[in-house]
């Protein structure tokens, strides 16, 4: 029989899966909190038992979406807390790790923040793409500070996450200017910094993050703007230390165009890849908790940060 998995797990799972809870902190912190649930909530009656149903509920976490690391960081993060011989024992210390875990997260945004927010001056604009945590962390820390800032702030298609990026600025006080997409490079000359989030980190440095990330740092390139990629260091990917790359989601073809409007235009092939790699050469510096950092030398807190562990939690028994 297969280990149960807790309904809860599974909601959260369809909701990362439909995008209902996106943003790779805010899936990471998901995950975490649907471990908690497992744990708290199993009827497990002998301790491998229990860890089988916690391998499973992360096994059923981790198939949702490929690309942001921040899920399987959260959910190793979780699993190597849990420790102990008895039931109860792995029970109490797998609510902790997970406590812990979301706990850590919200010190590393703030941290972050104060770090990004000594990037921006008084007076200055930035351009966003998609909707990042980290960047608005940033943005809040300069506000707080006393620096005035505007923004310009990308639709970014098909989801148009720069709507709620575009909100979020506005309880700030930052004023925004919203384009489309294909307007970015328009408006490079009129921003001081591009600032754009991550959901996966590599060991050279590229930075994985929404479609239409690295078009834009290419440009801001050419137009000698900076770009500022804010992470925490949950979003660095170990699998990239031993040569793995990193998966890159492509979504249903619904999400860009309906059936009817398909139809109407003769049936094209769709492509609704949700993520790209900007390599390093246009990433200007990655701001962590830790500081900031030339993302060529991101592979150096890496090792420090993970060591050479790079297997998937529930590949070995967690003991
Ligand atoms: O690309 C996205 C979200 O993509 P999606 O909408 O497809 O999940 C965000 O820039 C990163 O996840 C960083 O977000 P944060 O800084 O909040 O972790």
């Amino acid at each position: 029989m297969d280990p149960h998995v807790h309904p809860d797990v599974h909601h959260i799972a369809d909701d990362i899966g439909t995008m209902e809870i996106r943003g790779a902190a805010k899936i990471a912190d998901s995950a975490a909190t649907a471990l908690q649930i497992q744990a708290r909530e199993s009827d497990a009656e002998t301790p491998d038992a229990f860890r089988a149903e916690m391998r499973a509920a992360a096994r059923t976490l981790h198939d949702t979406r490929p690309t942001a690391v921040s899920l399987p960081n959260a959910l190793r993060y979780v699993l190597h807390g849990m420790d102990g011989v008895t039931v109860e024992q792995l029970r109490e210390s797998s609510v902790v790790a997970a406590e812990r875990f979301r706990e850590r997260l919200d010190h590393a945004q703030a941290d972050l923040g104060l770090v990004g927010a000594n990037r921006l001056k008084d007076g200055d604009c930035i351009m966003t793409h998609c909707h990042s945590t980290a960047v608005l962390a940033c943005v809040e820390a300069a506000v707080d500070q006393g620096k005035e800032l505007t923004a310009v702030v990308k639709e970014t298609r098909p989801r148009n996450q720069g709507h709620i990026t575009a909100e979020r600025l506005h309880e700030l006080g930052v004023p925004v200017t919203l384009i489309v997409d294909s307007a970015a490079r328009r408006y490079l000359n009129e921003v001081d910094h591009v600032m754009v989030g991550a959901d996966s980190i590599a060991a050279d440095g590229s930075v994985i993050n929404k479609i239409g990330t690295s078009g834009l740092a290419v440009n801001a390139r050419d137009r000698g703007t900076p770009v500022v990629v804010a992470a925490q260091t949950f979003k660095l990917h170990p699998g990239t230390l031993t040569g793995h790359s990193v998966d890159i989601e492509m979504r249903d073809e619904s999400e860009v165009l309906s059936a009817e409007e398909k139809a109407a235009l003769g049936n094209p092939t769709v492509a609704n890849p949700a993520f790209d790699v900007t390599p390093p050469r246009y990433v200007d510096a990655i701001v962590t908790e830790r500081g900031q950092f030339p993302p060529e030398s991101i592979v150096m807190l890496m090792r420090e940060l993970f060591g050479e562990q790079t297997t998937e939690p529930w590949v070995e028994p967690v003991v």
